[in-house]
């Protein structure tokens, strides 16, 4: 029988894992501290896998790392940490740990983990894949984010009904995702629906689904999110958007649990947990007639409200270091730092968009800044061309107005290769967007331009990053 042991100050975490472990026929010990595992190797000899916390009171895990690399370099190791950051990840791997698991973790997954870890031991003596952090882990070691990832541990396991609340873009989804994730239902689908995306006389039949012929070009049976989500998550994102009919009959569905498709006859019944989220102030929409209170009431048994990333400051270096290794392992470039003045312009930014402005703008540095370490001016530039928030005031009629403001002015200055200026201006302006958006690859922003990738590479010159 393989030996396992599991190293975590938490006692909570060491009792569910082990027996988990013990479940899947491991023989496994506990400890509480870097001290007693050591102590134990010295007595016992080594196990055949080890987990260990890397936050740990006295020594950490990843002093426990060094050492076991030292005495047994063969051993191992899943390093869990609750700080699913680059950094801590970053250096459990360099100290040698086969595997990182994010805390809160799935037991299955953990489980799993530890049988293809001692497989791959077992097969060859070749080093373990390094794996980064999943993109859908939650960052944030400030004060609120921690009250939050607590409470979505202790969410996750009951059934109640969650309203998320936060600015666009402050990682509502990916909240709803975690609690998903974390919970009994984690085996059946996620399903999200934006109600605002959608316009609204489609909404009815995207929740509820319809019949073939139900309406004008409904040919075919079509089911609905509630359907597809069942025995899952049902996140209605922007749920403020909803027309008020339609919340009516949500509210009815929520109260019975069962529904008729449009134009249908038969009775649906689902299982489904529905998690809501919207930038809305619902009691304000509440108060205008705008948003049904009993609607409110159901859905907001339980609210998380996610802070702007200007209240959690000390977030964005880390989210920052993450979304730029992200980038890095995409374009399979090494990772891009931040100059210390970079860093100081980000921390003192408002973010009306958010973590999902911190995203893009990290994206758009990582394909576009000249250099290894980004510099300020970079980081001035890509703000400039990085929106806060959707921008629907900058339509055509303003962009032709402006270019032909730009125009005039350099006429009246006496320039006399404007068109030059204004192409090459407006080249740059579409490279630099396809790029952002293709994730810094050519081929496919050339293709998105209409254009062959040799003419961009021309036009772009040499000295950039091959893709
Ligand atoms: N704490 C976080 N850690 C890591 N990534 C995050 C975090 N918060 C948000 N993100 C990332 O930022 C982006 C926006 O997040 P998300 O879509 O969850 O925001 P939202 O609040 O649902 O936005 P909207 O209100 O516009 O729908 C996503 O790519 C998400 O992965």
């Amino acid at each position: 029988m393989k030996r396992v042991w599991v190293v975590d100050d938490d006692r909570g975490v060491r009792f569910v894992l082990a027996t988990a472990l013990r479940e899947a026929g491991y023989k496994v010990d506990g400890f509480e501290n870097t001290a007693d595992a050591l102590a134990a190797l010295a007595e016992r000899g080594a196990p055949d896998l080890l987990f260990t916390d890397v936050r740990m009171p006295g020594d950490d895990g990843l002093v426990l790392l060094e050492r076991l690399k030292a005495q047994v370099p063969q051993l191992p190791v899943i390093v869990m940490s609750a700080y699913t950051d680059v950094a801590s990840t970053a250096g459990a791997f360099r100290g040698g740990a086969h595997e990182f698991l994010s805390k809160p973790f799935d037991l299955d997954e953990a489980v799993a983990l530890a049988a293809r870890t001692l497989a791959a031991v077992g097969e060859s003596a070749a080093p373990a894949q390094v794996e980064l952090p999943k993109d859908d882990a939650l960052i944030g070691d400030t004060p609120a984010m921690r009250t939050l990832f607590r409470a979505i541990g202790r969410l996750a396991q009951a059934p109640l009904s969650v309203l998320i609340t936060g600015e666009t873009g402050t990682g509502k989804e990916l909240v709803a995702r975690a609690l998903h994730r974390e919970s009994p239902r984690a085996e059946h689908p996620f399903v999200a629906l934006n109600t605002a995306a959608i316009p609204s006389e489609l909404l009815e039949s995207e929740l509820f689904g319809h019949e073939a012929g139900a309406f004008t070009g409904a040919q075919r049976r079509h089911t609905g999110r509630f359907e597809q989500a069942h025995r899952g998550t049902l996140f209605l994102d922007e749920i403020g958007d909803m027309p008020l009919p339609l919340q009516t009959r949500l509210l009815r569905v929520l109260a019975e649990g069962e529904f008729f498709r449009v134009g249908g006859r038969e009775l649906i019944r689902v299982d489904v947990r529905v998690i809501a989220a919207t930038h809305q102030d619902l009691e304000a929409l509440v108060a205008d007639g705008r948003f049904r209170a009993d609607l409110l009431h159901r859905l907001d048994v339980v609210r998380l409200h996610l802070p702007p990333l200007r209240e959690r400051r000390d977030d964005i270096p880390r989210l920052a270091e993450r979304f730029l290794a992200s980038a890095a392992a995409r374009f399979e470039a090494p990772a891009k730092r931040l100059a210390k003045p970079a860093l100081e312009r980000m921390l003192g930014y408002d973010w009306p968009g958010n973590v999902r402005q911190l995203e893009n703008l990290c994206w758009r540095l990582a394909a576009l800044a000249p250099a290894e370490i980004i510099a300020r001016a970079d980081v001035d530039e890509a703000l400039a061309a990085t929106p806060g928030k959707d921008s629907t005031g900058s339509d055509d009629d303003d962009w032709d107005t402006r270019l032909a403001a730009w125009a005039r002015a350099q006429l009246a200055l006496g320039s006399d290769d404007i068109h030059a200026q204004a192409r090459e201006r407006f080249e740059r302006v579409l490279f630099e967007a396809a790029l952002e958006h293709t994730g810094g690859r050519r081929t496919e922003a050339a293709a998105r331009l209409g254009l062959g990738r040799n003419t961009l590479t021309r036009k772009l010159g040499p000295g950039r990053r091959r893709t």
